[in-house]
């Protein structure tokens, strides 16, 4: 295409990286076009997904501590049945709030256009956006993600929730089966327990959090346990029945051999996500795609090079601050022309739950089946002062070291681990070694000593070993 288009840039979808490139590209003078499906920006976390999950779990962790008012030596608290209208209008307040950041006026101001519409490609380098052509001499594609839903016989007759639904639900289920064992089954899992419905999670695979190692997993399991949640490992979804004249759904499950009904008033789908392809003419643009999402390079550029995808879309670490760091990428790609690769090794990845499992870089699991050569330091929480007066000593920091004590991945199952976690982030950033990690002075009490307490092990092995008492005593002659 020798001619320039009428848009720099024009960028499909409205969410964490649609918003990120938007916003630099505008910044930047690029002529930019926002094309949003939707009648608002923000995209599923704002509205659907890390927003009102992480307000809903603040409520229920609030209901869960009054329930335990007992433990902390204060006079028992009756927790009276949820009334899930009112946590819905906190949790829609929280969202209003956070929009006011995302409205469409404060990326037109930035000098971006924002149009509201349905855009499909129609060849390499225009698209028809409502019944007008569109030209522009590069894309983005950030449309995001949707709830996976299997063909499960009688899943779609009986009914069900995803993710679109759950937060606006008109009273709390008595009871809820979620099908899946990932990230928002063992959130929402718990929340909902804590909240006061009878909660079972149907998993297929032998743990909760199939990616994460087993040691840190059990504790985020446990936790779910503790609070009522009914775990099913190892379990596979046969069907689904109902609603019946209770409004009860049955889901039928093989678990180790034998075949369960289960019955709850409401079942979430929470078996991973699909991208949002469909409609935008990828064909008639020559981009590559697979049911998982868009095929993209190094660069996130789709195999119509000037075309990248950022965000849910690529299929790959479905977070937001995935899609925020893939917005840079992409912009460093198609606005400043630099071949800027993306390095997911270190990409964190947090389930908000209560003890919470955070983790960057390789699991002991990855380090083995890779045949890397490794080390592992386990510090458990149950020696941090803090965790005792807190009441939160379940769970640990577990690093896995390569040669030399590199950092080659860390996990932290514990109270506040999304938290913890920056510490290791920066000082991988940062390229500080274990060394200065044990050797800094934190406030006394934090749970962040457990870190560096964990920093601290390989190097106490080396210090308080034999040998060096075997050196001291012929220096100094110590008689130890
Ligand atoms: C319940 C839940 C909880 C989550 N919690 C967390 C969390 O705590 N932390 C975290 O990091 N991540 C979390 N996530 C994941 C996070 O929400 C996503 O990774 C993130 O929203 C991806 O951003 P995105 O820009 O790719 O997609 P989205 O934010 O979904 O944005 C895509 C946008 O594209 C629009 N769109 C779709 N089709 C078209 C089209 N044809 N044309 C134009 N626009 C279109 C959509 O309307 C949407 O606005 C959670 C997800 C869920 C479901
Ligand atoms: N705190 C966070 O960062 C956070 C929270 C919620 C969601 N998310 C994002 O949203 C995405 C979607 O979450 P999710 O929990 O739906 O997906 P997930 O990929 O985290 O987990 C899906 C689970 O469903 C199971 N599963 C899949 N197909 C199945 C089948 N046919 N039968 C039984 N089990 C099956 C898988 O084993 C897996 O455990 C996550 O990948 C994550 O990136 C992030």
């Amino acid at each position: 295409m020798g001619q320039r288009g009428e848009y720099d840039l024009v960028v499909l979808g409205g969410g964490a990286a649609g918003l990120t490139v938007t916003a630099g590209a505008a910044r930047l003078g690029v002529r930019v076009l926002l094309v949003e499906s939707e009648g608002a920006l923000g995209g599923d976390c704002l509205h659907y997904g890390c927003v009102p999950s992480k307000t809903l779990i603040e409520t229920a962790r609030v209901r869960h501590l009054a329930g335990r008012a007992t433990d902390f030596g204060l006079p028992a608290m009756q927790t009276a049945p949820v009334d899930f209208a009112a946590v819905r209008q906190r949790i829609t307040g929280v969202i209003a709030g956070i929009q006011a950041h995302d409205a469409p006026d404060r990326f037109r101001r930035l000098g971006a256009e924002v149009h509201f519409g349905q855009a499909h490609f129609v060849d390499d380098h225009a698209l028809e956006l409502d019944g007008r052509r569109i030209t522009a001499d590069r894309f983005v594609i950030a449309t995001g993600s949707r709830a996976a839903v299997p063909d499960i016989p009688g899943l779609a007759e009986a009914g069900f929730l995803t993710n679109r639904e759950l937060f606006s639900l008109e009273k709390l289920p008595a009871s809820l089966i979620i099908l899946g064992g990932g990230a928002i089954a063992v959130e929402m899992g718990q929340a909902f327990a804590r909240l006061g419905s009878r909660v079972t999670i149907v998993q297929r695979s032998r743990q909760l959090l199939s990616r994460e190692d087993a040691d840190l997993a059990a504790v985020v399991a446990a936790g779910l346990t503790a609070d009522g949640v009914d775990v099913r490992l190892g379990t596979t979804v046969e069907s689904v029945a109902g609603p019946d004249a209770a409004g009860l759904r049955t889901v039928t499950v093989l678990d180790a051999g034998k075949r369960l009904e289960i019955a709850a008033e409401a079942i979430l789908v929470a078996m991973g996500r699909t991208a949002n392809l469909e409609g935008l003419g990828l064909d008639a643009a020559g981009i590559a795609y697979t049911q998982k999402g868009l095929g993209l390079d190094a660069r996130l550029r789709t195999s119509a090079p000037h075309v990248f995808g950022a965000g849910d879309v690529t299929g790959e670490h479905q977070f937001t601050h995935a899609a925020g760091y893939e917005g840079g990428v992409v912009l460093a790609g198609a606005v400043f022309r630099l071949p800027r690769r993306v390095d997911y090794a270190f990409m964190p990845r947090c389930a908000f739950t209560d003890p919470a499992l955070a983790a960057a870089g390789l699991t002991e699991e990855a380090a083995k089946a890779a045949g890397l050569p490794h080390t592992v330091v386990v510090e458990p929480f149950s020696g941090n002062d803090r965790a005792r007066a807190a009441g939160e000593t379940a769970g640990l920091v577990k690093l896995v070291l390569g040669r030399r004590g590199r950092l080659l991945g860390v996990g932290i199952a514990g109270a506040g681990a999304g938290e913890l976690l920056a510490q290791w982030l920066t000082a991988r950033a940062g390229k500080v070694g274990l060394s200065t990690l044990a050797g800094t002075t934190l406030p006394y009490p934090t749970l962040a000593e457990t870190g560096k307490r964990a920093a601290g092990r390989p190097l106490e092995r080396k210090l308080f070993s034999p040998l060096v008492r075997r050196i001291l005593r012929l220096v100094f002659g110590y008689r130890g």
